[in-house]
């Protein structure tokens, strides 16, 4: 109903903030493009499900996200892809992984700090009835 397309609108507004904040931050730059299949060329060998914030970004345009609920799984995918390929004891492999859980974190933050839980029950109710 009309109302329901007025609240997803305000959803869409206020994901793209916070994902365009995300994005600005210099320490998560690695995570604002896909990975490039030409440099990485195991990466969708090991990673079956990419995510990045760029896409992210295309999603909320396309209407993908009814609540903050399905907008941070896909962070946390961001975050679990980065841990998962980039495993190792090395100085490279530590810094992407603090990186990864810091977007994760810093992303929850943003959202519990700035959206109110009530507005979030309400894109619940559309999502789980649609
Ligand atoms: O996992 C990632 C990105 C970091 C979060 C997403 N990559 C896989 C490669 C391993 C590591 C070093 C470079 O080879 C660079 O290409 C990548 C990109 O970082």
């Amino acid at each position: 109903e009309e109302e329901e397309e007025a609240t997803l609108r305000e959803l869409r507004i206020f994901l793209r903030e916070i994902c365009a904040k995300l994005a600005r931050n210099r320490t998560f730059y690695i995570f604002t493009k896909p990975v490039d299949e030409e440099e990485v060329p195991d990466y969708r060998e090991i990673i079956k499900e990419p995510m990045d914030l760029e896409s992210m970004m295309t999603k909320i345009d396309k209407h993908e996200y009814e609540c903050a609920q399905d907008f941070l799984h896909d962070i946390d995918l961001i975050c679990t892809n980065a841990l998962e390929y980039n495993p190792d004891r090395n100085p490279e492999d530590k810094v992407i992984r603090h990186r990864a859980c810091t977007l994760r974190d810093t992303a929850y933050a943003y959202i519990k700090a700035e959206m109110d839980t009530d507005f979030e029950e309400k894109c619940r109710g559309i999502r789980d009835n649609r």
